[in-house]
């Protein structure tokens, strides 16, 4: 974890911001006096006091507090929070971003001798089920790295890619679980259309997506061979599998992939 004199400072409390702090302070060598937020909604701020009693503060007492500092704002409310910040950024503090195709140089063009990191985490760090890709800005070292890595392994499995692979990371993990949702939530429709109770319907499916993930991550075998397995010749499994293939799902999450990859380039472009 953080050393215990770190004090981590999250700009924005929304979803992302609060799967974080979830994780940190999960960690038992963690006091909630070492994480404070700053959040525009009064009610969201007070939500994340109750919740996990942290402390609420503006731009200027966050970085007074802070050390390391969290941008979890939308990629087009950066600019202005760079702004806010910049007076009050000095040789201590170091920033994480998980703003989606924000480059590390969009901060270092004002904060020129601040270390950078930039992440892609996702929200099953909510649950400790998250991975999270971490890519160092020009000034960050290892030092920094670490940090980072040590606060997003408390939600889950840590990656380290280059910068330049970020925005396909975002396309792949960051917005990966909306793809499993949607596809769970379709599932238990057509589970209903078939003559299932929707609440069996979510267990059979949760289970069942579970089960299909644990096999993914242990078994050695690759997603294609453990589909196979399920395919008897001339089975149901084929039959459904027919109707996709005929129906062009693989161009269709191809396009999918390709259009949130571009996205966060554009969101980059805008910031
Ligand atoms: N959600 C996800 O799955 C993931 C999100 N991310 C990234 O995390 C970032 C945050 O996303 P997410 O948590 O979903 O977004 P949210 O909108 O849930 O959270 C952002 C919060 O910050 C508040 N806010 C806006 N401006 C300021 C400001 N100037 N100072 C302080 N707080 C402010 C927002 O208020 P308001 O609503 O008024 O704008 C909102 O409550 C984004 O950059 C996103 O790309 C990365 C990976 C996954
Ligand atoms: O939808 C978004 O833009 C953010 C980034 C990745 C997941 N959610």
């Amino acid at each position: 974890m953080v050393a215990k004199h770190n004090v981590v400072g999250f700009v924005g409390g929304g979803k992302m911001a609060e799967a974080l702090i979830s994780g940190l302070l999960r960690d038992t060598a963690i006091d909630t006096a070492q994480v404070v937020v700053c959040e525009t909604h009064p009610e969201r701020a007070q939500y994340l006091r109750d919740t996990y009693g942290i402390r609420s503060c503006g731009f200027e007492d966050l970085a007074d507090r802070a050390d390391i500092i969290v941008i979890a704002v939308k990629p087009q409310v950066v600019p202005e929070v760079i702004e806010s910040l910049a007076p009050h950024i000095t040789d201590r503090h170091m920033v994480i971003s998980v703003a989606a195709g924000v480059a590390t140089s969009t901060f270092e063009a004002t904060f020129d001798r601040t270390p950078v990191v930039r992440v892609m985490p996702n929200t099953p760090a909510l649950v400790g089920q998250g991975i999270a890709v971490v890519a160092p800005g020009a000034k960050a070292d290892q030092e920094h790295l670490d940090i980072a890595k040590r606060i997003l392994a408390t939600t889950g499995v840590v990656l380290q890619l280059p910068e330049n692979q970020l925005d396909a990371v975002t396309a792949v993990s960051g917005t990966g679980p909306a793809y499993f949702f949607l596809l769970a939530e379709l599932l238990i429709d057509a589970a209903t259309s078939v003559g299932i109770e929707r609440d069996v319907a979510r267990d059979l499916v949760v289970q069942t997506a579970l089960g299909a993930a644990v096999m993914l991550r242990d078994s050695g075998d690759d997603a294609a061979g453990l589909r196979a397995a399920v395919t008897s010749p001339g089975g149901t499994t084929a039959a459904a599998v027919d109707v996709l293939e005929e129906r062009g799902l693989r161009d269709i999450i191809s396009a999918a992939v390709h259009a949130a990859r571009d996205r966060s380039v554009e969101l980059g472009n805008k910031a």
